[in-house]
């Protein structure tokens, strides 16, 4: 059944290219199929059912339908369910990175990490489901109790982005099958295959029909199917990660519908490196974190600020780490930035390189698309470095969302802190400092809703993940906070005989 892959998976079955409904592997209504392509060389090399809004229905009411079962399912058996699942993808995890490497383009040791981070939400959910308390006390009034219970709160659809098709996806299903929920994921039009393949073993582990449902869609038909699941009266949560201008039309739409919704904006995060810095320390961090995914990630660094008596010194630095890394295809071994995921994000760093460069920018490193150049069919692009970046300069206004970094000069740690707040979004800073007294200082003044101090690394399972200001509201992962997401509170008022 599976078509002729580019790749070789060691489980065939994992190959999934029909939506999951109800627990059944089903086309569109309309029997339409969409392209997938490989950024890596621009073909297409697989099909996935269109599904339009026409199609949420029978969705909804199977995951409705497994709701009123799964709810009631003993805490330590869903547990129990995720571990096996967890335990299932780890045995599975090359298949799935090539998967995720032939949909986004990422490096195949990139595709493998996220595999690896990923995992980190099965198992700690897998913790989390039986650690939902609620609460009681003995209140004011006479013989009486008040208490909590947390309950799941309904069927959640998850819209997901393609720069992390399986690690969004673990954070998002780990928290709601573990809380009770059932999910519907809308999977980006370019990463179907990685989450049909999730959801299929979600099947082998255990979890019953409509639990954990699939419906795939093109482009065009992304914004009638996702509204169409928002509005639907049956679905209860939306947990929603992508560019902040769609997750203001989410919000907007479940508005109406007064839905709980969880929203991953937009970064354009700072980076704040100063003259106390260990720059070698600094310096690796930001290879790691800008160029992760070709730069294609919400928490990378967007602005680098640098204070001046190092500015030189850290561009040089950079230019020189940045120079030796290896573009190419992602699932060949030596590469170690790959293409990004859609053509538009080439436009988008064009644009921000000539704007940059016509407003005094100098590109000291890359600066073009590779695309069509000798050797590079896909959608690469130059790892790109520009300095005497300026405040005016579209880099400087909007996410790259490409491998484009911008240095910006700064004096004063008021300043820089000025500087990277100015912003309307607010998901992660970072910054580089030896100064005790600082590191606090910017901890508090930073406005982001994650700090990362001396480090670029700071999503983990165990640690709540999310932005404030128009980098959304809600968090995911971290103790508590997350699966609470997916749950509503019960307030229970109990009056005792006067003898009791
Ligand atoms: O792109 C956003 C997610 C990145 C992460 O989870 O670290």
């Amino acid at each position: 059944m599976a078509p002729n892959l580019p790749f070789k998976l060691n489980n065939p079955d994992l190959f999934r290219d029909k939506s999951l409904v109800g627990g059944e592997w089903v086309e569109a209504k309309s029997s339409k199929r969409f392209d997938v392509y490989d950024p890596g060389n621009g073909k297409v090399w697989a099909t996935a059912p269109d599904n339009t809004a026409e199609d949420t229905d029978a969705a909804v009411k199977a995951a409705h339908e497994a709701f009123l079962t799964y709810r009631r399912e003993n805490p330590k058996s869903r547990a129990q369910k995720l571990l096996k699942w967890d335990a299932l993808i780890r045995e599975n995890r090359d298949d799935l990175a090539s998967i995720v490497t032939y949909e986004t383009g990422k490096p195949i040791a990139e595709s493998q990490g996220e595999l690896d981070y990923a995992l980190g939400f099965t198992w700690w959910f897998a913790g989390e489901a039986e650690r939902v308390q609620g609460t009681i006390q003995t209140p004011s009034a006479p013989n009486r109790r008040v208490f909590t219970v947390k309950q799941p709160i309904g069927v959640a659809v998850a819209l997901v982005p393609w720069n992390f098709p399986i690690a969004m996806i673990l954070r998002k299903a780990g928290a709601a099958l573990a809380a009770g929920c059932t999910m519907i994921v809308k999977p980006s039009p370019e990463t179907p295959f990685s989450v049909l393949a999730l959801a299929y073993l979600a099947e082998q582990a255990g979890f019953s029909k409509g639990v954990f449902s699939v419906l795939t869609t093109s482009l065009d038909n992304t914004p009638g199917l996702s509204e169409s699941l928002c509005r639907h009266p049956l679905v209860k949560k939306v947990t929603f990660t992508g560019s902040t201008r769609v997750g203001k039309l989410v919000a907007k739409i479940c508005s109406d519908g007064l839905k709980k919704c969880t929203l991953e904006l937009g970064g354009n995060c700072p980076f704040l490196v100063f003259d106390d810095a260990d720059l070698e320390q600094a310096a690796n961090q930001l290879m790691a974190l800008k160029w992760r995914h070709a730069g294609q990630a919400c928490i990378t660094a967007n602005r680098v600020y640098v204070q001046a008596g190092v500015y030189d010194k850290f561009a040089d630095i950079i230019k020189e780490k940045t120079a030796a890394l290896v573009v190419g295809h992602g699932s060949e071994k030596k590469t170690t930035m790959g293409p990004v995921t859609t053509p538009r994000s080439l436009d988008k760093a064009d644009a921000q390189v000539e704007d940059a460069q016509k407003q005094g920018g100098k590109v000291i490193l890359g600066g073009k698309r590779l695309m069509g150049t000798s050797g590079y069919d896909g959608y690469f692009f130059e790892p790109t470095i520009i300095t005497s970046a300026k405040k005016e300069m579209l880099i400087a206004q909007e996410e790259t969302f490409a491998p484009v970094m911008a240095l910006f000069k700064f004096d004063t740690e008021e300043e820089a802190v000025q500087r990277a707040n100015d912003t309307s979004m607010g998901l992660a800073s970072y910054y580089f400092t030896k100064n005790i007294d600082r590191t606090w200082r910017l901890l508090e003044n930073l406005e982001a809703g994650m700090i990362g101090m001396n480090t670029g690394n700071a999503s983990a399972a165990e640690s709540p993940f999310g932005g404030i200001k128009e980098s959304g509201y809600g968090k995911e992962s971290g103790k508590d906070v997350a699966i609470q997401e997916y749950m509503v509170t019960k307030t229970g008022t109990l009056t005792l005989s006067d003898h009791y």
